[in-house]
C-alpha cells in the first residue's frame, strides 16, 4: 500500500493510474523528437515501443502492456505488426527485445483470455499467438531477448523464440515453462522451442516439473545465454547483436532457416488441428477450474 494524500491507495492502483497516464501523455507511442539514433523516429503501438536506430540497424522493442506484460490478443498483435514493419524496412538488420515494466518481462499468456470465454475467443486467440510465434521464431532479422524481469510461460516462450538471450541478476527474475504447475500442458512447439534451445533431457525435467529457473541456474541449463548486473542487460544485449551482425546476413539466415524450418513447419502443417486442440483443451470444465483457481491466487497473493 502507499500512503497519497492521506489516502490508502494500493501500490498497484498507483502504477495503473500511472500507467494511464502515461499512456496518454504519449498518445499511441507517436512522440514527436523520436529515440532512435540517426534521426530515426520511435514507432510503435500502444502496447510495443520501437526505438530504431538506423544507424546501427538495430532497434530496441520494448513491451508494455501493464501490470505484467502479460500476452492479451492486443499485445500480440501489435508485436507481430511491429515485427512485420521492422522486417519490412531494408535498413535493421537486429532486435532487441525486452520490458519498459520494471521487474516483469512477461507474465506469458494472459489468462484472462483463456478464463470464462466462448470458444470463436479461444481460437482467435490461439492463432494470433501461433502467428507471433512463426513470425519471431523464423524471423530473419536476428532478435536478442534483454530479460530484465520475470519471465514465466508464454513469456520464456517469446525469449526461448530469440536468437540469443541476456538475463538481469536478480532472484525475482524466474524463467521457464511452468504450464504444469497451473494443471494445463505446454502445446508441442512450446516444447520444441526448448528442447532445440536445451535438449530433450533438460526439457524433460524442466516441463514435467514446471521448472522456474533463478538467473545461475537458468544459465547453467542453458534456458540463457548470459547473466548480467541488472541495470546492464540492454547494453549487453547490444554488444551481443555486435557479434552476430558481424556475420554475413545471408550466410546467418540460411543457417537460421535450416535450424528452425523443420520446427516451424511441424505447427503450420497442424495449425487449424492445434488450435483445435487448445479450444477444447479449454473448454474443459476442469481445465476452466483450474485457472480460474490460479488465477484466483494471484490475485489474493498481494492481500
Ligand atoms: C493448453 C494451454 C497452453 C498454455 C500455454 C501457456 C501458458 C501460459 O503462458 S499461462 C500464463 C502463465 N503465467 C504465469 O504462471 C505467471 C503468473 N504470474 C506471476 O507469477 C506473477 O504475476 C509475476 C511473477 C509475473 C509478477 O508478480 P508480481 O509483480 O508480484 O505481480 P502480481 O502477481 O501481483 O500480478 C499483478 C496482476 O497481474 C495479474 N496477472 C499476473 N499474471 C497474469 C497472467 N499471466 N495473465 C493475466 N493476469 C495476470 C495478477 O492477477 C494481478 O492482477 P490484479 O490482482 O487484478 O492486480
Amino acid at each position: 500500500m502507499a500512503l497519497l494524500a492521506g489516502l490508502r491507495v494500493p501500490a498497484r492502483s498507483l502504477l495503473r493510474a500511472g500507467a494511464r497516464l502515461r499512456d496518454a501523455a504519449l498518445g499511441r507511442w507517436e512522440r514527436a523528437a523520436g529515440g532512435g539514433g540517426d534521426g530515426a523516429r520511435s514507432f510503435g503501438s500502444q502496447r510495443v515501443l520501437v526505438e530504431p536506430d538506423a544507424a546501427t540497424g538495430v532497434a530496441v522493442m520494448k513491451l508494455w502492456n501493464p501490470p505484467v506484460n502479460s500476452l492479451s490478443l492486443d499485445l500480440l498483435t501489435e508485436l507481430v505488426i511491429s515485427l512485420e514493419k521492422l522486417e519490412n524496412e531494408k535498413t535493421f538488420r537486429g532486435i532487441i527485445l525486452t520490458s519498459d515494466l520494471p521487474g516483469i518481462f512477461s507474465a506469458g499468456l494472459d489468462l484472462t483470455e483463456m478464463c470464462g470465454r466462448n470458444p470463436a475467443h479461444y481460437a482467435e486467440y490461439w492463432k494470433a499467438l501461433q502467428e507471433l510465434w512463426l513470425r519471431l521464431y523464423q524471423t530473419h532479422l536476428v532478435v536478442i531477448a534483454a530479460i530484465n524481469g520475470a519471465s514465466p510461460a508464454g513469456g520464456c516462450l517469446l525469449a526461448l523464440s530469440c536468437d540469443y538471450r541476456v538475463l538481469a541478476d536478480n532472484p525475482k527474475f524466474i524463467i521457464g515453462l511452468n504450464e504444469t504447475l497451473l494443471g494445463i500442458v505446454a502445446p508441442f512447439w512450446f516444447k520444441d522451442t526448448m528442447i532445440n534451445t536445451i535438449g530433450h533431457r533438460a526439457t524433460e525435467r524442466a516441463l514435467q516439473l514446471g521448472l522456474l529457473f533463478r538467473p545461475a541456474e537458468a544459465l547453467q541449463v542453458g534456458v540463457v545465454d548470459q547473466v548480467v548486473p541488472e541495470g546492464q542487460v540492454q547494453g549487453a544485449a547490444l554488444s551481443a547483436m555486435t557479434q552476430w551482425l558481424a556475420i554475413p546476413d545471408h550466410a546467418r539466415q540460411l543457417t537460421k532457416s535450416m535450424m528452425r524450418k523443420a520446427t516451424a513447419d511441424r505447427l503450420l502443417t497442424q495449425r487449424e488441428a492445434d488450435i483445435q486442440n487448445f479450444v477444447s483443451f479449454l473448454s474443459r470444465d476442469s481445465i476452466q477450474k483450474a485457472l480460474q483457481v490460479y488465477l484466483e491466487k494471484l490475485r489474493q497473493k498481494k492481500g
